[in-house]
Formats: C-alpha cells, sequence, structure tokens
C-alpha cells in the first residue's frame, strides 16, 4: 500500500513492510487484554432518572433533522436497569474487559458543583457487576455527552469546561478509583470539535471553523487538567482516545494537511507538548491561536500510560481542482476524500484492514514508548435475525482482517497491549440512531431482547484461544 504520512517524510515504502497472515494459527502475547466497548448515551437509557440533567445530546436529538427519524438516547438498550444481564453475557463469551463511559450529567447534572450521588451510585453497581464476573473495568470519563448547562457557557469553546472537566473526573476517581485502575480522559476530541463545533454534524451542532480549533484545545486542556487531577486522587493507568486514520494519496500535500487536521494535531500536543507547526500555520485563516496560553501545552502533554487507538478506515484524499473544502476538514479545499478501491461497510466505509497495521507501524515509529490498546475497532452491518441467530458474516469477516491486521504491527514492533471490539451492543449511532447497528450483540429494541450474533460466538473463541 502506498500510505503517505504528512510531516516528515512518513511515506512508507510501495512495498508493504509487513505480512498480514492470512491463513493458519495467530497467536497474540500472553496477557494480551480481548474486550468490547460501549458509551453511556449510546447504550443507557434512563435519560431523567436519578437526577441525570440534559447533555447536548439529549438536545441535539431532539433538534428536528440533527438525528435519523428523531431517534433519541432516552432508552436506548435500557443498559441502565439491564446492566446484570448485558455483564452476563460478556462473562459467558469470556471478555476479559469492558470499555464504558460514565455520564458526566449523571454525576454531575449541571456540569458543575456536588456530584450527584444517586449517579455515582450506577457507577458503583456496574464496576461492582463487572468484577464479581472477572471482567476488568476500563473507564471514559467523556464521551460526548457535554451536560447542556455547560453548552449554554459556551461549551468547549469556553476555557472554563477544561477546568469543570477536571473536578468531575476528580470527583469521578474519588468515587470509582479503588476498583477501577485504567481511565482514559477523552474519547475522540476530533470528533467533539471538528464534528460538533466546526460543521454541526454532531451535538452541539455549531458549524464554524475556527470553532473546531478552539474546541480542539480547550478538549486538550481538559484532557491535562483531568490527568493532574487523575494522579492527585492516585489513579493508576492515565489516557486517551484518539480516532485516527492513515491517509493513502498520491498527492504528499493532500496527505499532510488531511493527516495533520485528523492525527498530528492531537497526537502532537498530547506525546510531545507541541502543535505541529505545519497544521498552526494551515489554520491560521481560521485562528489566530490566541486560545492557548503560556503552559498549557506542558499541562496537555502530561506523561500518559497508554494511548487509545479507535481505527475503523484509513482516509483516502486526491487533490483535485475546484473541489469544496470538506467541512470537518477546515481549509480542505481542492481535496477530494473517499474512492477507495474496496468493499463497504453499512456506514459506506471502506474494509482497508492494512491501515491498521499502517497506523499501528506509524504510531510505534513516530510516538515511542507510548503503550497502545485498541480501544474501538467494528463495523456496521445490516443484520437480521433468523430463528434466534444472526448470521453475520461480513462482520466477522471484518473483525477477522483487522485482528490479523493488528497481530501483523505486534510481528512488527507495536506495543499493543489489547482490542476492544466496537461494540459489545447494538446502540444508538449519533446522527444515524438505530439504523446501524455496530454490536456484537443484537439488540431487538421493541422487546429489548439481546442476541449474540456469529461474530460474538467467533470472538469469544478468539478471546479462549487468544489468538486466531
Ligand atoms: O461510528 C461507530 C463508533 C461510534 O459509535 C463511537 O461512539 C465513536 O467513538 C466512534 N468513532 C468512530 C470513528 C470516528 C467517527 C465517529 C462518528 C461518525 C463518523 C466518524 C466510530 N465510532
Amino acid at each position: 500500500c502506498d500510505t503517505e504520512w504528512g510531516g516528515e517524510d512518513m511515506t512508507v515504502s510501495a512495498e508493504k513492510s509487513y505480512e498480514i497472515q492470512d491463513s493458519g494459527v495467530l497467536t497474540f502475547p500472553e496477557g494480551f487484554v480481548w474486550g468490547a466497548a460501549t458509551a453511556a448515551y449510546q447504550i443507557e437509557g434512563a435519560a431523567r432518572e436519578d437526577g441525570r440533567g440534559p447533555s447536548i445530546w439529549d438536545t441535539f436529538s431532539r433538534t428536528p433533522g440533527k438525528v435519523h427519524a428523531g431517534h433519541t438516547g432516552d432508552v436506548a438498550c435500557d443498559h441502565y436497569h439491564r446492566y446484570p444481564d448485558d455483564v452476563r453475557i460478556m462473562r459467558d463469551l469470556g471478555l476479559a474487559a469492558y470499555r464504558f463511559s460514565v455520564s458526566w450529567p449523571r454525576v454531575q447534572p449541571d456540569g458543575s458543583g456536588p456530584a450527584n450521588p444517586r449517579g455515582l451510585d450506577f457507577y458503583d453497581r456496574l464496576v461492582d457487576e463487572l468484577r464479581e464476573n472477572g471482567i476488568t473495568p476500563i473507564v471514559t470519563l467523556y464521551h460526548w455527552d457535554l451536560p447542556q448547562t455547560l453548552e449554554d457557557r459556551g461549551g468547549w469553546t469556553n476555557r472554563e469546561t477544561a477546568e469543570r472537566f477536571a473536578e468531575y473526573a476528580a470527583i469521578t476517581h474519588a468515587r470509582l478509583g479503588d476498583r477501577v485502575e485504567t481511565w482514559t480522559t477523552l474519547n475522540e476530541p476530533w470528533c467533539s470539535a471538528f464534528l460538533g463545533y466546526a460543521s454541526g454534524i454532531h451535538a452541539p451542532g455549531r458549524a464554524e471553523p475556527a470553532l473546531g480549533f478552539t474546541a480542539a484545545h480547550h478538549l486538550l486542556l481538559g484532557h491535562g487538567l483531568a490527568v493532574q487531577a487523575l494522579r492527585a486522587s492516585g489513579a493508576g493507568k492515565v489516557g486517551i482516545t484518539l480516532n485516527l486514520s492513515p491517509v493513502i494519496s498520491d498527492d504528499a500535500e493532500a496527505a499532510a494537511i488531511v493527516d495533520g487536521l485528523q492525527n498530528r494535531i492531537f497526537l502532537d500536543p498530547v506525546l510531545r507538548g507541541e502543535y505541529p507547526a505545519d497544521v498552526v500555520e494551515h489554520a491560521r485563516r481560521f485562528t489566530d491561536w490566541s486560545f492557548v496560553r503560556d503552559g498549557d501545552l506542558e499541562i496537555i502533554s502530561r506523561p500518559t500510560d497508554l494511548l487509545g487507538v479507535n481505527y475503523y478506515h484509513p482516509q483516502t484524499v486526491a487533490a483535485r481542482a475546484g473541489e469544496p473544502a470538506n467541512p470537518v476538514y477546515p481549509g480542505s479545499e481542492g481535496i477530494a476524500f473517499g474512492g477507495a478501491d474496496a468493499p463497504r461497510t453499512a456506514m459506506g466505509w471502506p474494509v482497508q484492514p492494512f491501515g491498521l497495521t499502517d497506523l499501528l507501524l506509524r504510531l510505534a515509529r513516530d510516538y515511542p514508548g507510548t503503550p497502545l490498546l485498541i480501544t474501538e475497532n467494528g463495523a456496521a452491518f445490516d443484520d437480521v435475525v433468523e430463528d434466534g441467530e444472526v448470521h453475520d458474516v461480513g462482520r466477522l469477516s471484518y473483525l477477522d482482517g483487522h485482528l490479523r491486521a493488528a497481530h501483523a504491527a505486534i510481528q512488527g514492533g507495536a506495543d499493543l497491549r489489547g482490542y476492544l471490539v466496537w461494540s459489545l451492543l447494538d446502540n444508538f449511532e449519533w446522527a444515524e440512531g438505530y439504523r446501524k447497528r455496530f454490536g456484537i450483540v443484537h439488540v431487538d429494541y421493541g422487546t429489548q431482547r439481546r442476541t449474540p450474533k456469529d461474530s460474538a460466538l467467533w470472538y469469544s473463541e478468539v478471546v479462549r484461544r487468544n489468538g486466531l
């Protein structure tokens, strides 16, 4: 594959530097962590129960036209009440770990001030249920459900939100830290900033390119302040989860712009303590970066113990004169997106497992010393329940290919510690609502019946064997 990286000469040789083994037995390292991932707003429901306050996704999903068919997270998978059943499914599948997010508006309904004890009580119950079933909890503190009250004050475009986030982190760790060892601060700040504030595609639905950069910085500052708060509270392992995509292009300049806006704008501040110079320059037409204050980058780059990697597919781009900017990549005029020659998932995303190997090897090369954890990888396909079974061959094949790609990266020297499939359950897929299913377990939203799909049964075998 001819993958171009941005910045220094990152061209991966045209010849692959690795081989994805597509047959035979593959064994993962001893202690490799196998699990699944979800997020609060996507599965919990109970949107107004036990004192939970409104989040920007409660507001956004009620805004006409923003979410498919006006779907909301009011009920979702009713996980708030059905979590014992869901934990039992994970136990029966033999999963070792479960990544879930804590709902900030459950813990602090207005995003600040004293904790709502009943909100924390739910996570107490969940963590205890997981540990009683031999499953390690991995907590995401922020998976997009910002308390609406904070958005009313500017949300992530307001620096104070970063400070509120650190307070929320401290409160949550104080309650759960004796039983939760692994914490990630943010899930995908790129989505929060560039889907939420630059393009309006996600909550809070603001569409001003400049705000994407301001929000990105305050999200990163919130990450750094939360890391400080977690360390002060005695946290074990702390990290951040980023959605990262290798960029495939014949045009090095287009590749560098997209790689910078998607990947390096977050990787470099967190792992190198600086914004990439080419991105700073590129964004000058939108922002003067005056929101960056002395000392911010030192806070943002506080040492962490792991990097959560969410990978779904590469970005294929080409230079094309006259192409309008892609709103989630401010300043991308003249760059055409898409065009990968590959099978597609139900999201229209290309199935290109080699992109995961390329990504992991690039991280190992450019950001050495940071243990990696695949915190999300998975696929949506249109599933059908037939006689109580779901033969999701497309998803099973996607997962098989990506596990082989992950194994190739480990063989190539990547320090990959685990893999968490997205997602345990079919759930609320943001702007797509419930029409896109990523779960290895099917959810009938009318009855709330769970049905492990063929991919779940296959994955359970992979976990048992620690390999393919
Ligand atoms: O779209 C599948 C999953 C979401 O359900 C997760 O909540 C989120 O963490 C997540 N990130 C990505 C890649 C970035 C992306 C997210 C949403 C829409 C388009 C791209 C895919 N996913």
